[in-house]
């Protein structure tokens, strides 16, 4: 169980995050939905411990990861894929993967020969430099690295920003896969509706740093609802 309760946290000294609650059972997948500049971002860097917790508590397994650094919630089993995707641009596809085994990296040629075949598509591009990847693939060797690193909670943010329909596809297969082979646990912050229900069990709008009310994604007339929370018409 992975338990985020009355998390508040911010930039310097100005608040963003204001009392955020929610959990997650293993092998659950929650996405975070939420107009621009609302604070899903920063909800994923705060767990990650890339931003300081100011209260509340963050909890894997019964055990706190207060005041833990960012390498020792990644020992704990979160791997993170953050908006961007900070690949190593100039080492190769290869190279990143190897990157990734941070747990062990003697075991890293097994690791690297099983996130290859999640993403075949990566194969033939094993020597080309990351920066000269199109921005679908450098989304799939991103999540291919956060996977190389064994993790059984990943934190996603933004996957499909800018990608064609057919690697957000590809995606998708992957996540179901990874759910239902290792039970991984999933938090996606995702703006395209249809991604968000395709996998997640339960979505969590968030406003002002708030969560402020869960949609269930199975319920008649949800993805209306979830429209018309971000904005959009339709
Ligand atoms: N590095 C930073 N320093 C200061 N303020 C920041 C920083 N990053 C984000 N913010 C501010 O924090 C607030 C929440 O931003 P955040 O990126 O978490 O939103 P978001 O919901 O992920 O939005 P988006 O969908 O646009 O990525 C915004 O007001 C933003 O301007």
């Amino acid at each position: 169980m992975f338990e985020v309760k009355g998390l508040s946290s911010g930039y310097g000294r100005v608040p963003v995050l204001r009392e955020v609650d929610f959990s997650l059972a293993q092998g659950e997948c929650i996405g975070f939905l939420g107009r621009n500049g609302m604070g899903k971002t920063t909800l994923l860097r705060a767990i990650m411990g890339e931003l300081p917790t100011w209260s509340g508590e963050i909890r894997k397994a019964g055990q706190s990861l207060n005041g833990k650094s960012t390498q020792a919630r990644a020992r704990a089993g979160i791997g993170y894929v953050p908006q961007g995707k900070q690949l190593f641009k100039l080492l190769t596809v290869e190279e990143n993967l190897r990157m990734g085994c941070v747990k062990n990296f003697r075991g890293a040629e097994v690791k690297v020969a099983q996130v290859l075949d999640l993403f075949p598509r990566l194969v033939p591009l094993l020597d080309r430099q990351a920066g000269m990847l199109s921005g679908g693939e450098q989304q799939l060797l991103a999540l291919g690295r956060c996977l190389c690193g064994d993790p059984d909670l990943i934190l996603l943010d933004e996957p499909t920003e800018g990608i064609q329909p057919s690697i957000c596809d590809e995606i998708i297969d992957v996540l179901i896969q990874l759910r239902k082979e290792r039970n991984l646990s999933i938090m996606l912050v995702e703006q395209d509706i249809d991604f968000l229900w395709s996998i997640c069990d339960h979505i969590l709008a968030v406003d002002k740093g708030s969560v402020v009310k869960t949609i269930d994604p199975k319920a008649e007339g949800s993805t209306e609802q979830a429209k018309a929370f971000i904005g959009i018409e339709g």
